[in-house]
Parts: C-alpha cells; structure tokens; sequence
C-alpha cells in the first residue's frame, strides 16, 4: 500500500496486478466499479481487480446525459430499475460521495393518441409495480415547463411524470464507488487492455492483458458498446449491436428547464446542468461504429426537434458535441448473464439507458457473480432469452428510439 502522504489527496491506488484474483471485473465504468463495491460490500468477496484498458469512468458512464428514471413498462424492467432508483436515493450516504443526484423529475411527452394511450398504460403498469408516475395534462406540462411551446407540429397531448426520477453527476458516480471499493482493497487498474479471455475445459482461465496474464476463477465483463469484441475473445455470441449515441450541450444559460423533458415522436429530450448548459440528446446513429463519434445529421435532427419544442433556445450557441458507443440488444433490455462457460459472467446490452440503473445494475450483477446464479431481479435478463424468446421489449420506454 501507499504511505499516508503518498495516499493523501488519491480517491484511490494504482496498484500493479497480482499473478491471480478471485475475481476479474473486464471494464471499470459505473457499473463495473458498482459489482467490484457490491461483491466486496455485500459478498465479502475483496480479491478482486477491476481492469480497465483507458481512465476509469471514460467510457459512457463519462458521456452520458445523466437521466435516472425507473418508469418502464413490464414488471421484470420496472423491478430492476427501480431497485437502482432505491439505490440511487442512498447513494451519497452510502458512498460517502456526493453523487448529486437531483430528483428534479422526469416528463415523457405525448403527441398523439397513441402515444397517450401507451404513455397512459405505462403510468398505470408503474403504479402496479410501486413505481411513481402521474399523467400530465398540456396545462399541467405548461406549469412545469413554461417555455414549452404545445402547438408545434407536434402537438403536446399530455405527458408522464415520474418526480423522483432526475439526474446525477456522471463522474462523482464512477469516482465515489472507485474510492469506496478501493476502500475495501479492490484492485483498480487502469491502462491495462483485456486482450485475450483464456478458457480451459469449458471452463475461464483468466485474462490476457497489457500487463501480463492475469488468472482469476471468475470473470465478469461490462464493457458497455465494446461487449462483442470480448464476447469474441471467448467465443461467446452474443446479439447485440454497437452505435454511436452522440449528445451536446449548449453554452451556460439562466436557469430555464427545472426538470427533464423528453419526447420520442420529436426525438430529443433535454435538461439543464446545475452550471447552466442545456443538456441535449437523441436517437443513436443507424450504423455499427466504435468510434466515440456520428453524424452531423443526427445533431442536427436532434436540435430541429428541440427549437420545435422550445423556440426561445433557437439562438442559444452549443459549445460541445460528443458520442459515445452503446450496445443495443433485440428488446432493447440488457443481459446480466452467466454464460456457457464457466466463471464467465456478461453484463451489457444497456443501449442508451443503461446509466440511470448503474447502482441496480452493480447490486445484481454482483450477486449473480457471487452466488453463480442470478438475482431474482435479472433472472429474466438471461442471455438465454434470445433462444427461449422470452423476449422483454422496452423500445417504447427507451425513451428516445434507437
Ligand atoms: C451520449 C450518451 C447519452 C446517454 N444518456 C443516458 C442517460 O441520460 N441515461 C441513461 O440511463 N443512460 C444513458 N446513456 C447510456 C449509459 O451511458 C450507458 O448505458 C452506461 O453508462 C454504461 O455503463 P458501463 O459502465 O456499462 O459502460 P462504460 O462506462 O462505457 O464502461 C465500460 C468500460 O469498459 C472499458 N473497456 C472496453 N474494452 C475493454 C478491454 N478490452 N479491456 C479493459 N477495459 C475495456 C472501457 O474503456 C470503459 O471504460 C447514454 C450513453 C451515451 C453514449
Ligand atoms: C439517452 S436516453 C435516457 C433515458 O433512457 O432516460
């Protein structure tokens, strides 16, 4: 270990690895930093190295647009992402780290019929699983959101309103469960590439990597948008596709969005950082790519979408653009996986929502590397529903299409 003025002021070590670990965590974003604090918190199980091939917390976890909701549709999606809003709500505390979670609320816009009667039903399908929602009329969304303009091309119908969801600082979420698990003496290794998964009788070896071999019993990959090219390295196939996902935000302004808006027919959503910028996404970009990049077309789809729904912002200047690379899957749900080989655990296929569930996703993940069997909350996210066909389609509650 480090002395303590070595150690003052570091969040965390940067330990070399050892020759072996229990447990290989492959990727150290939020949710590979969140199973490394779980397993070593909830499990006991601190022999443990989280491997990441660039910083910790620089993939999307870093890149994202900071929603946190928990108001899908089915039960099996609503259960998991809510028990991450549960997490989401103690998590300062637990950390000891200001996450800054702000349950500002989150408004799903309604532009025509349908879109009420599936926005309606979802609201209804929350309140069966203990999920808050309430329907907004156009006035209600009016109050909320003032500068809103309802009679675009896109008529605003009404909308849902979820008030504990809200936003929460992306980085604080990597770094507050890096320190803690560090805490806990999980190793976090940063700039060390999984090159190779190395299997042995059916069974995982360890990892290859920019440091040497490295042997471990278990080894749980949660790399996000590069989720195939280590499926890959261990032969296992795995039905999802990586898109850029690019967002932008704006030059600071005065306070003048107070929660988050989003809406899928205009497809853009939008909120406002507490240092003033508007915060501005959408849909993904139709091609396969892995570069942290897309195309001009979808910015500037996404800001046609956003002056619509807000034609006073049509002068304010965007100052940054960026992508990241999300991993969809078929139902657009993820998979918290075992695999056919043993001691080899995936947890990917999060697309473009997978931040909001980081603390869920961490709590069951680790269980389900734990005990070699899942959590009852992502039994159903198995790998094995794309042969059974239990599929769960959450494209509806994705919020903006993919
Ligand atoms: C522009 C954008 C906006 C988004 N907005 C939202 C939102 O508002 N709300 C929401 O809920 N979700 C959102 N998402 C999705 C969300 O960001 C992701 O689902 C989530 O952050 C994934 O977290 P992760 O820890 O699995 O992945 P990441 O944070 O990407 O971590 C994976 C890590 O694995 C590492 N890695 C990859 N390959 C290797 C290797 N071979 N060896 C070692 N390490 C490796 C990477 O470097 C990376 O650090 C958005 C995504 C993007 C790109
Ligand atoms: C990038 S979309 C954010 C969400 O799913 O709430």
């Amino acid at each position: 270990g480090l002395s303590y003025h070595e150690n003052w002021g570091k969040a965390w070590h940067s330990p070399e690895p050892r020759k072996e670990y229990d447990v290989v965590i492959v990727g150290a974003g939020g949710h590979g930093l969140a199973t490394a604090y779980y397993l070593a918190k909830v499990h006991g199980i601190r022999n443990v190295a989280v491997l990441e091939k660039g910083w910790l917390g620089g993939g999307n976890t870093a890149r994202n647009t900071t929603i946190v909701r928990s108001n899908y549709l089915w039960d099996e999606s609503a259960q998991l992402y809510e028990k991450a809003m549960q997490l989401w709500e103690g998590l300062s505390q637990d950390l000891n780290y200001n996450v800054m979670f702000s349950q500002r609320g989150v408004m799903n816009l309604a532009h025509n019929l349908q879109e009420v009667r599936d926005t309606q039903r979802r609201i209804n399908a929350n309140r069966y699983n203990g999920v808050d929602g309430e329907w907004l009329t156009p006035a209600q969304v009016k109050e909320i959101v003032p500068n809103i303009n309802l009679d675009s091309r896109y008529p605003v119908l009404g909308g849902s309103f979820q008030r504990r969801g809200g936003v929460a600082r992306h980085d604080a979420v990597a770094w507050g469960f890096a320190r803690a698990a560090d805490r806990l003496g999980v190793h976090i290794i940063q700039n060390c590439p999984v090159t190779n998964i190395r299997r042995k009788d059916g069974a995982v070896e360890g990892v290859e990597t920019g440091k040497g071999f490295i042997k471990a019993k278990k080894v749980a990959v949660v790399v996000a948008g590069h989720s195939s090219v280590l499926a890959d390295m261990a032969g296992v196939r795995l039905p999802i596709e990586s898109h850029p996902l690019q967002a932008l935000v704006s030059e600071p302004v005065k306070p003048c969005i107070h929660t988050v808006i989003m809406s899928n027919a205009v497809h853009a959503y939008i909120s406002q950082s507490d240092k003033g910028d508007l915060v501005i996404g959408a849909g993904i970009d139709q091609y396969l790519g892995y570069g942290q990049r897309g195309s001009f077309h979808s910015i500037e789809h996404t800001l046609q979408a956003i002056v619509e729904m807000f034609p006073s912002l049509s002068r304010v200047r965007m100052n940054r653009q960026w992508g990241g690379i999300v991993d969809v899957s078929p139902d657009a749900c993820p998979i918290i996986s075992k695999t056919d080989v043993k001691g080899l655990y995936f947890n990917c296929g999060w697309g473009t929502g997978g931040f909001k569930a980081t603390p869920g996703s961490g709590w069951v993940f680790a269980h389900t590397v734990a005990h070699d069997e899942p959590h009852a909350l992502n039994k159903a996210f198995s790998i094995d529903r794309f042969y059974s066909g239990h599929l769960i389609d959450e494209h509806g509650a994705a919020a903006v299409a993919h």
